[in-house]
């Protein structure tokens, strides 16, 4: 049977990593509560979410799979999500200054027939930040839509010192992971003889 992957999330980095390796796919906005999901626990957190996200997602035709994911970052098992506001976001910088933290992504693939969840984990390292590095960061407006208050794959790449694991995990969707596992849906990018 022809598969047809709907990618259940708005986040624009999630549908270009799809796009890089080329696996077509249609957005289906998923709008769920996270606050149901309560795990103290980052790893099972970020499993449940995307579990959640994933299943809230209606299936229209039963050719379809369905593909959700979810983002956090966690420094001594504290979870960080998305900033409130300012001052959040500043203590989340403030407190990732100078420490190796967690990136968890948790990732739930569905069809009609099966169900496959996984997490990946990366460790990031930040610089010490000094207070006007933390302003100058925030004053970019790139905090707020991101797990932690920092998008590694924009100016918070200057935060960065060293990251251990899968680099497209804290951006949002560990690609090369998702890609395997999609093959076990029938799902596979489109291999053509582009060259860029
Ligand atoms: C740490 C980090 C997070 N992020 C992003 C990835 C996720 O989009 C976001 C965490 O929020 P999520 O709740 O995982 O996802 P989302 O609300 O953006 O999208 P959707 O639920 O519709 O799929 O943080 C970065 O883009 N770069 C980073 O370096």
């Amino acid at each position: 049977m022809k598969r047809t992957l709907i990618l259940a999330s708005s986040s624009p980095r999630r549908a270009e990593l799809l796009q890089q390796v080329n696996i077509p796919f249609t957005a289906r906005k998923q709008d769920v509560d996270e606050g149901l999901i309560q795990s103290p626990d980052p790893e099972e957190k970020a499993e449940q979410i995307a579990m959640l996200k994933a299943r809230s997602t209606v299936i229209s035709k039963q050719d379809e799979v369905i593909l959700a994911a979810d983002t956090v970052v966690a420094l001594m098992g504290n979870i960080y999500g998305k900033p409130k506001d300012k001052e959040e976001a500043y203590a989340m910088l403030a407190n990732l200054s100078g420490a190796v933290h967690e990136v968890y992504t948790g990732v739930t693939i569905l069809s009609e027939q099966q169900e496959a969840s996984f997490v990946e984990k990366t460790l990031v390292e930040f610089w010490p930040l000094t207070h006007q590095e933390i302003e100058a960061y925030l004053a970019t407006n790139d905090s707020f839509d991101k797990a932690g208050a920092y998008g590694i794959q924009s100016f918070g790449a200057t935060l960065v010192k060293k990251i251990i694991g899968d680099y497209y995990n804290v951006v949002g969707l560990p690609i090369s992971r998702v890609v395997r596992e999609l093959g076990k849906f029938q799902i596979y990018p489109i291999i053509d003889n582009r060259t860029s």
